[in-house]
């Protein structure tokens, strides 16, 4: 049991069904979970699809404060894509809700079910731009880059912020 508060980053993107509604309210969902406490999200950014031929995506960020270890954090994030219609068959398909793990305080972890911090991370132009604009100053610990210097070496011409939050 956890119990002082630690600072987490997730990511969220989805490019299935209503998207933005569904990210809106998987951030409410999350703000109301108990041991979880939303201090921060991002605006949304639609953004170009990496990987397989697929719809744009909307993606954003936000800051956590939680009373949980992460397999747990993970367990409840995977628990919420599921409640928003997650399915999942192939890696890095469309889909209603994804919901990443990228930084859990400053820990460094490498089991087969979680990683972190989220090992695509600091190359995902979707990831760094939302996360830059609500904790530009947090140093990834692998490469010891705050978040404001990884997003300057991604392209992010294929994300763009999304008109009337
Ligand atoms: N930091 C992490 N955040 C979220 N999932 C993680 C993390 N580390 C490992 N995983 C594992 O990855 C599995 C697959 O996740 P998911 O289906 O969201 O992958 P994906 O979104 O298709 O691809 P990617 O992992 O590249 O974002 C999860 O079930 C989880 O066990
Ligand atoms: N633009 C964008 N592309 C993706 C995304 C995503 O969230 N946004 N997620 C993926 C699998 O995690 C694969 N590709």
């Amino acid at each position: 049991m956890v119990n002082q508060n630690i600072a987490c980053a997730i990511a969220l993107g989805g490019n299935i069904g209503e998207t933005w509604a569904i990210l809106e309210a998987a951030i409410e969902t999350l703000a109301q979970t108990p041991g979880i406490f939303l201090e921060k999200k991002s605006n949304w950014y639609k953004t170009k699809a990496v990987g397989p031929p697929q719809p744009d995506y909307i993606n954003g960020a936000a800051l956590l404060q939680v009373e949980m270890i992460p397999q747990l954090l993970l367990e409840t994030l995977l628990q919420i894509e599921n409640k928003f219609g997650r399915q999942r068959r192939e890696r890095w398909e469309a889909r209603t809700l994804d919901l990443d793990l990228l930084l859990y305080n400053d820990v460094i972890l490498d089991t087969p079910k979680l990683q972190l911090p989220h090992p695509r991370m600091r190359e995902r132009a979707f990831v760094l731009v939302p996360l830059a604009e609500i904790a530009p100053d947090w140093i990834e610990p692998v490469s010891g880059y705050k978040i404001k210097e990884l997003v300057q070496e991604v392209d992010c011409s294929d994300v763009h912020l999304l008109e009337y939050q």
